[in-house]
């Protein structure tokens, strides 16, 4: 039986598990059997989101586990996102209904808002003009925090936060917040490393967690030009050096810097080789190393959206 993953400790009381699943790009026929695999592994945590469009399926393995006894719901923590095109105050909570029936649970351990960017409502999750671009909402997202805050009100989810959001974003966040807060999660890995907004996040009591830990590498973006940190030459430097494999460099890198972190994989033996990663430590000299490799270099632009007024990142 594996060890419990450490924990963080939200502004609400809530614990955290820093290490979790991912399942971006996670295909329908394989989540399955890649939940079940890192629940077996060890894994509590996992990352969903409505539009990832497989909620039902990581649903389906999460309960097959529960009724063969594995694990109870409480011992699970479950986090989702709440998608674009529902942004405005009124679609809110429907839209959290929605996503607890895809899972088959009753409450989400913590729901965020997925991007600080609304898109025009309705069905089609991507909804462009004539040249790509996103067709925005007239909602902004202070409005729709204020929704966030009705699902935590109806016991629909017992934290809530943000995700993809910058510094002046959370500040007017904040500026309407009655329920403050608990998560922003954010792309976050040696590339990338986010000390400015960790620090933020720090002082107003605002956990972060690392998305893209290992670079994405089967992002839809990517094209060949582009760095791949699984290959980077100090991360593989430092894998030989500690025995370990290159994922397991940049997890480690995270938890020692107190971040929660979510690879994905649906590989069983890459489910069951990130989750060991607590019996090694990186020095402070070989995290320096880690931390000079910080470049600006984003993999995640989303950029159909960069014309939107609430598009989060600058523009290199
Ligand atoms: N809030 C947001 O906007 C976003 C949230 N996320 C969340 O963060 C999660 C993780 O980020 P993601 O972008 O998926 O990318 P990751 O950085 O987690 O990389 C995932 C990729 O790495 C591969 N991989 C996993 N483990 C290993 C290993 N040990 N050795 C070599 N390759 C490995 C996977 O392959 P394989 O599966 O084939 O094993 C997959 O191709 C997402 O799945 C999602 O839950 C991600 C992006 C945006
Ligand atoms: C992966 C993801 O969460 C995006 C692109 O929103």
């Amino acid at each position: 039986m594996s060890e419990k993953v450490p924990s963080i400790k939200f502004n609400n009381g809530y614990e955290y598990p820093i290490l979790g699943l991912g399942t971006w790009n996670s295909k329908p026929g394989e989540v399955v059997a890649a939940v079940k695999a890192a629940i077996d592994a060890g894994y509590r945590h996992f990352d969903c989101a409505f539009v990832y469009e497989n909620e039902e399926q990581v649903g389906e393995a999460i309960s097959e586990k529960i009724k063969e006894g594995a694990v109870k719901r409480s011992d699970l923590f479950i986090t989702s996102k709440l998608w674009c095109t529902a942004h405005k105050k009124e679609l809110v909570v429907d839209a959290l209904k929605k996503t607890l029936s895809n899972l088959k649970l009753t409450y989400l351990d913590l729901y965020l808002i997925h991007w600080p960017m609304g898109f025009k409502e309705g069905d089609n999750l991507f909804p462009v003009d004539k040249n790509g671009k996103i067709l925005p909402s007239d909602s902004y997202f202070t409005e729709t925090w204020k929704g966030m805050e009705e699902c935590v009100k109806e016991g629909l989810a017992r934290s809530i936060g943000i995700s993809n959001f910058n510094i002046k974003q959370i500040e007017d966040v904040l500026s309407v917040a009655e329920i403050k807060p608990v998560n922003n999660q954010v792309e976050c890995h040696p590339y990338l490393n986010q000390q400015k907004l960790i620090d933020f996040c720090k002082e107003k009591d605002i956990s972060i967690t690392a998305y893209s830990p290992l670079g994405s590498p089967d992002r839809p973006s990517a094209t060949p030009n582009d760095p791949v940190l699984l290959e980077d030459p100090t991360v593989k430097d430092l894998a030989k050096k500690y025995e370990k494999t290159p994922a397991q460099i940049l997890i480690r890198y995270q938890i020692q810097r107190g971040i929660p972190v979510i690879p994905k994989s649906v590989t069983k033996s890459r489910i069951e080789s990130n989750f060991k990663v607590f019996d090694f430590t990186i020095s402070d000299d070989d995290m320096a190393k880690l931390n000079s490799l910080d470049r600006n270099c984003r993999m995640v632009n989303f950029d159909m959206c960069d014309q939107h007024k609430d598009y989060p990142f600058t523009k290199n």
